[in-house]
């Protein structure tokens, strides 16, 4: 017999509970309050104010830091809200690299930092190690990493940065977005990851009904100075959406594993159809191997190319399941071009430096049944001529610019 001497699998622990509820409630109870009486004035107790701390968001960031491997999480309002605290642990001036494929946002807030002078922003491709490396100097603060990026789902060698970047720079903090993958399918921190986070908008919640953010370490000093930005500014997140996150993560492992298991689908069969499609869980994958060797799976976000913008135009809108949307993670599967959404916020000029296609569409996978997913975008092919049936009635690319691989 095996000795029960292991922590939980992730699977476990997302759904077990152990209260120290006073009547023992197996769902952690909401503290739906600002403020908590002292027991006299010498005498504040664990908790005197929302913003400093809540026993719902106590439950909730014990959860996480289980899952996330982490020592100390810290929920926060939204993702932009984590990259908004972890920014200010900087000083003014310092010298940051950043990937040249971030989610929208997170370039957006780093452009507005450097253009005010409070930050110097060196954007790199991450796919490349050695080039990283040749960018990396002593005064190299802070390295922003996403893998696999939003929306190009570029992949880039995690502990091969990480580490060489500590040997320059012992005090360099490498912060990594895991929206992407989630707990479930990686663990940043084990590659040398000093700061992990996530917008819990998508897979920590996966219901569309809350905005989040996760900010997760396993060094102490980090975390004194994360609470202390977090307590200041004020974006501690809320005790109800601390109570429905937790509720949502339950639920994680099923969600997940269902959404790659459709995502897989449909990778092959638009890879079939003759598309250029995105995803790292396709041997045609540019960092395929790489991929594997640092995650457990590939995900349920892919994006692809059909060659024309008023073509992509044409299948989004043709769609009926899979909803026009900005984000993922979420139960339903959702269609976007990320140039006019998810990604407006980074300038035509810029896109078109970083090699990203107008005509991409983003599909974010949900757990619906897979063949009226495929369905759904076969009909969205063929309404907008982008495919059409040959005489066995086989579906074959109308617009082959990139030729079936
Ligand atoms: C990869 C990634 N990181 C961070 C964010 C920001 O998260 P939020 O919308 O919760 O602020 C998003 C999307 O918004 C994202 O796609
Ligand atoms: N209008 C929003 C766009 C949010 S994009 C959300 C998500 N990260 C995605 O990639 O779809 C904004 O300006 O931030």
């Amino acid at each position: 017999m095996v000795k029960p001497t292991k922590p939980h699998h992730i699977e476990t622990e997302l759904v077990f509970s152990k209260s120290s509820d006073q009547f023992n409630a197996s769902v952690p109870p909401l503290y739906q309050s600002a403020t908590f009486k002292q027991e006299s004035l010498s005498n504040m107790g664990e908790y005197d104010y929302t913003r400093s701390g809540n026993p719902t968001r106590t439950y909730l960031q014990h959860k996480l830091a289980a899952i996330m491997k982490a020592n100390q999480t810290f929920a926060v309002t939204s993702g932009m809200g984590c990259l908004d605290v972890i920014v200010r642990l900087l000083l003014p001036g310092d010298e940051v690299i950043a990937g040249d494929d971030l989610y929208g946002g997170t370039h957006r807030l780093l452009t507005y930092m450097n253009a005010k002078g409070d930050l110097k922003v060196f954007h790199h491709d991450t796919t490349n190690t050695e080039l990283m490396k040749s960018k990396i100097t002593p005064r190299t603060k802070m390295i922003f990493l996403e893998s696999p990026t939003n929306p190009l789902i570029k992949v880039c060698d995690v502990k091969a940065i990480s580490d060489y970047a500590h040997s320059v720079n012992p005090d360099v903090i490498i912060v990594f977005d895991n929206t992407m993958m989630t707990p479930l399918l990686m663990t940043p921190l084990d590659l040398g990851v000093d700061i992990q986070y996530e917008s819990a908008t998508k897979y920590l919640n996966g219901h569309h009904d809350i905005m989040a953010g996760v900010i997760a370490t396993r060094n102490p000093s980090l975390a004194e100075r994360v609470y202390f930005v977090i307590n200041s500014t004020g974006c501690g997140l809320s005790p109800f959406d601390c109570w429905l996150l937790s509720r949502g993560l339950r639920t994680l492992a099923v969600r997940v594993e269902r959404q790659q298991r459709n995502c897989v689908k449909i990778a092959q069969f638009l890879e079939q159809v003759g598309f250029k499609v995105r995803y790292p869980g396709l041997k045609s994958h540019p960092q395929y191997e790489l991929h594997r060797s640092q995650c457990l799976g590939a995900g349920a976000v892919l994006s692809f190319e059909t060659g024309s913008v008023t073509l992509s135009e044409k299948i989004v809108e043709a769609c009926d399941i899979f909803g026009i949307a900005v984000s993922f993670g979420c139960v339903n599967s959702l269609i976007s071009m990320p140039c006019k959404m998810s990604h407006a916020s980074i300038d035509a000029k810029t896109r078109e430096e970083r090699d990203m296609p107008e005509d991409l569409i983003r599909l974010c996978i949900g757990i619906e049944n897979i063949d009226d997913l495929i369905q759904d975008l076969t009909r969205a092919f063929l309404k907008s001529g982008a495919v059409k049936l040959n005489e066995r009635d086989e579906l074959f690319n109308a617009f082959p610019v990139h030729p079936k691989l």
